[in-house]
């Protein structure tokens, strides 16, 4: 085991999220993290949900997956995000979430996790580099350590080659284009990797 609590926190409205989110899960499990998979809340109307059919059976099929709390985030010593771009940008849902941590860091209770981030778009150059800068943003704000991929494995390049985290591109029938799976995996177990020489040396600081 490692000993790292991990947190793979996800917003999905068709599934690509969250199968990113499952597969780091995976990795983070082999690398020996005790792993919870979370999802942010929904915050969109029924009706907008209603009138896609791929959102709708997302819902539906995700109903039991758990919400990610603040408790979540004191538990976790890393924590895996992944988000679909919104204009470049994380989907309101999430920001709405990350705008709920102001009590938590203002308590320091938010310093010195390890993150990384993933993300998709439905164009290959739309959006997946920035959307997950604009979330390291607010990592920093937080104190937190970003454990980017950067170019660490061969994996990397055949998924697309984005350094600051894994993205895909999701075609209009909703497939992912590029084989990311295993850059999930390697992105997740260099998040555990990371997080066990921080915990480590924090608790020999005391
Ligand atoms: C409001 C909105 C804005 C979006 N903006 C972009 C965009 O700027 N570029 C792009 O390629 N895809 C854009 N998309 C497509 C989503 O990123 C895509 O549906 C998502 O990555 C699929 O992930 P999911 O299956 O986890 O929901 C947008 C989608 C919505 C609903």
């Amino acid at each position: 085991m490692s000993n790292v609590n991990l947190a793979v926190i996800y917003y999905s409205s068709t599934g690509t999220n969250y199968q990113l989110a499952q597969w780091a899960a995976e990795g983070a499990k082999e690398a020996g993290a005790e792993v919870k998979i979370l999802k942010v809340p929904e915050l969109a109307p029924q009706a907008a949900i209603e009138s896609n059919p791929a959102w709708k059976a997302h819902v539906e099929a995700t109903k039991d997956v758990p919400e990610v709390s603040l408790d979540d985030l004191e538990w976790a010593d890393a924590i895996i995000f992944s988000v679909p771009t919104r204009f470049g940008n994380v989907p309101g849902q999430v920001k709405q979430f990350l705008d709920t941590t102001g009590g938590l860091w203002f308590h320091g209770k938010l310093a010195n996790k390890v993150v990384s981030a993933m993300s998709s778009a439905q164009n290959s150059h739309g959006g997946q580099e920035q959307t997950i800068l604009q979330l390291y943003t607010t990592m920093y704000h937080w104190g937190a350590i970003v454990a980017a991929p950067g170019y660490t494995d061969p994996v990397i390049f055949g998924a697309g080659g984005n350094p600051y985290g894994t993205s895909v591109t999701v075609d209009t029938n909703g497939n992912m284009v590029e084989d990311v799976q295993g850059a999930v995996k390697h992105q997740a177990k260099r998040t555990v990797t990371v997080a066990q020489w921080v915990k480590s040396g924090l608790q020999q600081e005391g």
